[in-house]
């Protein structure tokens, strides 16, 4: 069997709020709707872009039309490509992480909610893309908290459920790795909305210098 670690994006292994951040509110001042702060985006985040740009729309007055939220979603990417990593930061230990992992002989991979396009950009950007066999974005018909969405990064990887870890960051992962059937393991610094213990996965790290013997435990 060869471990396969399935890892979050947003908030788990990069802190990529100041960039949708900045994208957000480019397209709130072209609107004329009041600017977010860092920790009103990072509420935000989570769910993928349909849900950023509606809850961004209540945030700032009246709600999004339902017609228009799929122009006001490409307006968004479009600032975002244009400024993919200008302010974004991979976490604390990542590197050293997926390269141990690797040298290891693990299967990695990422299962996220953002959409694919900018998730190849954004890790293009921070050069982690040659880490990964297998990326599944928040396109996917059936993702997080659906089960399949990881199940489907795993398909992708040449991976079994069975040998399979998940890493994320908030409710909606722990729900996912859930329904997916394999452990969850969560870190305490991304954005969670609510506090972490609350999130109920099998373990709780603060560095990632702690994830190897969280999953050592997990998949003995
Ligand atoms: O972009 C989002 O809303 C969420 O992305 P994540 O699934 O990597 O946290
Ligand atoms: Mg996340």
């Amino acid at each position: 069997m060869a471990l396969a670690v399935v890892f979050d994006l947003d908030g788990t292994l990069i802190d990529s709020a100041p960039d949708v951040r900045a994208a957000l509110n480019r397209l709130l001042a072209e609107e004329g709707r009041p600017q977010l702060t860092l920790p009103q985006v990072q509420e935000l985040v989570g769910e993928g872009a349909r849900p950023l740009i509606e809850r961004a729309w209540a945030a700032t007055g009246e709600s999004a039309a339902a017609d228009a939220v799929s122009g006001l979603i490409e307006r968004y990417l479009g600032h975002y490509r244009a400024h993919p990593a200008d302010h974004t930061h991979i976490y604390d230990g990542v590197v050293a992480l997926l390269e141990g992992l690797r040298a290891q002989g693990a299967l990695l991979g990422i299962c996220t909610n953002k959409p694919s396009g900018m998730t190849g950009i954004v890790l293009d950007a921070l050069d982690l893309t040659r880490h990964f066999r297998a990326v599944v974005g928040g396109d996917h018909p059936r993702r997080k908290p659906d089960g399949d969405h990881i199940l489907e990064t795993l398909r992708r990887m040449d991976a079994k459920p069975e040998d399979a870890v998940y890493v994320g960051d908030s409710i909606t992962d722990v729900q996912a790795a859930r329904h997916a059937g394999i452990p969850v393991v969560a870190v305490d610094w991304g954005y969670a909305r609510m506090p972490v213990e609350k999130l109920r996965a099998d373990r709780l790290i603060s560095h990632f210098r702690d994830l190897t013997a969280a999953i050592g435990e997990l998949r003995p």
